[in-house]
Parts: structure tokens; C-alpha cells; sequence
């Protein structure tokens, strides 16, 4: 059985249940780590908790919502192998799974509605990461976040 991780903030508690639900329903197991309450939350406890839970491979990705979808992708984005994708359409959302082998999908409460959001995670889940000519692409930026460098084409190191 397929298992995502949900997280999220103040501003989207309506949101996180009803995308819950939503995709319980296609038969996928839930944790969700975010909050229930409308009080202050800061974004970057649920973008981490999800974020560790996918990059150890607890689940096999994960949804997060905040305001814009922008904060909390950001803070996932410092876990180490997460490569989180704040998307306010589906096109972009299909295309960050096949191109970018996005591992978590994010979105804005504030910005979009809850079909579109619908969209999204239909979109994202149903996509496959193409490979090939991209894996060349994540390589390069995985060589960034463990190395802090990024070698040329020709192996040479560029200094910045
Ligand atoms: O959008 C967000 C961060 O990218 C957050 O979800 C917050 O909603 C946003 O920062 C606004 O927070 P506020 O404390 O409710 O003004």
C-alpha cells in the first residue's frame, strides 16, 4: 500500500483534511504530521517533519500546504534529498514528477482552490520521473547540496 506524508500550517488546516480525505479515498495511507489548529504555526515544523519522513524513506512522498505553498516547500527543501515543488497548477505538477522526480508536491491555501489542489495531486501522483537526460539535471544538484561545488561538463570545478 502506497503511504504519503501530509503537513501543513494554520492557513490551510481546511485544506490539509479535505486533500486527506481526498486521497485516503484512492486507497494511499496518510500520516499526517500537520497541525489542526487555526493558532499561529510556523510553516517550517511541518515542511521538516514530512520532509525527514520521505527523505528516509518512511513514506513514499509527501503533500504540504501552507499560504502559498512557498514557506513550507522551502523549509522541506533543506532536508537533504527532498526536492519539494510548489506548484498552483497541475501542468507543472505532472511535469516536476517526470522531469525533476519532485518527492514531494506543495501548494497554497491562499492561492489556489481545493479542486485545483485536487488536480495537482492527481496530476503528481499519477506522473513516472522520465530518467535519462534529467537524471543528469538531479545529479548536478545533488552534487550542490553534498559537496557545495558543481563540477563542468568536462570535470573541471567551478569556482564561484
Ligand atoms: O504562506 C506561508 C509561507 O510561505 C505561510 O503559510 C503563512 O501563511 C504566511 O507566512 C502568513 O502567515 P501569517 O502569520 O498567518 O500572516
Amino acid at each position: 500500500m502506497m503511504k504519503l506524508a501530509i503537513g501543513n500550517d494554520h492557513v490551510a488546516v481546511e485544506m490539509k483534511n479535505q486533500i486527506k480525505e481526498y486521497v485516503e479515498s484512492k486507497g494511499i495511507e496518510v500520516i499526517d504530521v500537520g497541525t489542526n489548529s487555526t493558532e499561529r504555526f510556523n510553516y517550517p515544523i511541518s515542511g521538516y517533519k514530512v520532509g525527514k519522513l520521505v527523505a528516509s524513506g518512511r513514506v513514499d512522498g509527501g503533500i504540504l500546504i501552507c499560504g502559498t505553498g512557498i514557506g513550507i516547500s522551502l523549509a522541506a527543501n533543506k532536508v537533504k534529498g527532498i526536492r519539494a515543488c510548489a506548484c498552483s497548477e497541475p501542468y507543472s505538477a505532472k511535469l516536476s514528477k517526470q522531469h525533476n522526480n519532485s518527492n514531494i508536491i506543495a501548494f497554497g491555501a491562499r492561492v489556489i482552490g481545493v479542486e485545483t489542489a485536487k488536480m495537482i495531486v492527481d496530476e503528481w501522483l499519477n506522473a513516472s520521473y522520465e530518467g535519462g537526460r534529467h537524471q543528469v539535471r538531479i545529479d548536478m544538484i545533488s552534487e550542490i547540496e553534498n559537496t557545495d561545488r558543481l563540477s563542468a561538463a568536462d570535470g573541471e570545478q567551478m569556482e564561484f
